[in-house]
């Protein structure tokens, strides 16, 4: 009984995933999970496979090896129902600048056959969740990047996913912008019981997360609390504990650090 409840409080399963460019091996067997409401954190250096995991987890690659479900459908056998589980938000700005703020989001619930009426309804929710609301009928272009990365978010938010995955959300924004990306992240996902897998290589962003997965190339080193990680590596910041998780990195920072003193 117990076994079945934890089962399906999985959003998100990921079962030893394999995948290679050629001869290079961008995931290396990465077996990770998400549950409702959850806020996970997915830590990696430039290089760490996040974006490969991102698009297979997204159903835009398919794996050489392994199992991704979504509420547990089948990513390869029952991509639509499990896809239809889903708001993404990728690592590289996907929304029509020309078209304004508004149309944007009635095209997405166009997309997810939402009804005209209670799509008006969710957009006005969102667009007043991020502060959108005076910009509504703006192009998109007009926003700053802050407010274009909100405006995706809401989109993503928009069909009510039970699982959000955000590849590198606050990349390009300003320390300000950040922080209040990923709070409103935090707080509309908790509110909605949604499980969010938050890939980013900033350790300040992984502060706050329920539980924290770091990444190296293509294998997952350590999966459980930012407390959990300083505990294992004794280190006395995050930063450090990251250092410690990923030697490569570490090495990287020891040479620039050498340089710059020489
Ligand atoms: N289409 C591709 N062809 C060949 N190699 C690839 C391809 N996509 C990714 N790789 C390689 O797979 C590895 C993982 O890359 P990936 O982009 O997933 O890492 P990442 O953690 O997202 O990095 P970043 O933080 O820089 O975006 C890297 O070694 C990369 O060079």
């Amino acid at each position: 009984m117990l076994a079945e409840l934890s089962r399906y409080d999985q959003v998100l399963t990921c079962d030893a995933v394999r995948k290679a460019f050629g001869a290079r091996v961008a995931l290396d067997g990465v077996s990770l999970c998400v549950r409702r409401g959850e806020f996970v954190a997915l830590l990696g250096p430039n290089g760490a496979g996040k974006t490969t995991l991102f698009q297979i987890l997204s159903g835009l690659f398919v794996a050489d090896a392994g199992q991704v479900t979504v509420m547990c459908r089948d990513m390869r056998r029952d991509p639509v129902r499990a896809l239809a589980q889903l708001g993404i938000v990728f690592q590289q700005p996907a929304i029509d600048l020309d078209l304004p703020v508004l149309a944007n989001l009635r095209f997405h619930a166009d997309l997810h056959g939402l009804p005209r009426r209670e799509a008006a309804q969710r957009i006005a929710r969102l667009l007043q969740a991020f502060g959108l609301a005076p910009r509504a009928q703006a192009p998109v272009r007009e926003l700053s990047g802050g407010s274009r990365r909100k405006v995706e978010l809401a989109r993503a938010l928009l069909h009510e996913p039970a699982m959000l995955l955000l590849d590198e959300p606050t990349a390009g924004l300003d320390p300000a912008s950040r922080v209040q990306l990923l709070a409103e992240t935090r707080r509309l996902a908790r509110h909605a019981g949604a499980g969010v897998l938050w890939a980013t290589h900033l350790v300040q962003e992984v502060e706050q997360a329920d539980r924290v997965i770091v990444l190296d190339r293509g294998a997952v080193r350590f999966d459980g609390t930012p407390a959990a990680l300083l505990g294992i590596t004794a280190a006395a910041t995050l930063e450090a504990a990251f250092l410690a998780m990923t030697p490569s990195v570490a090495r990287a920072a020891q040479t620039a650090q050498a340089e710059l003193s020489a």
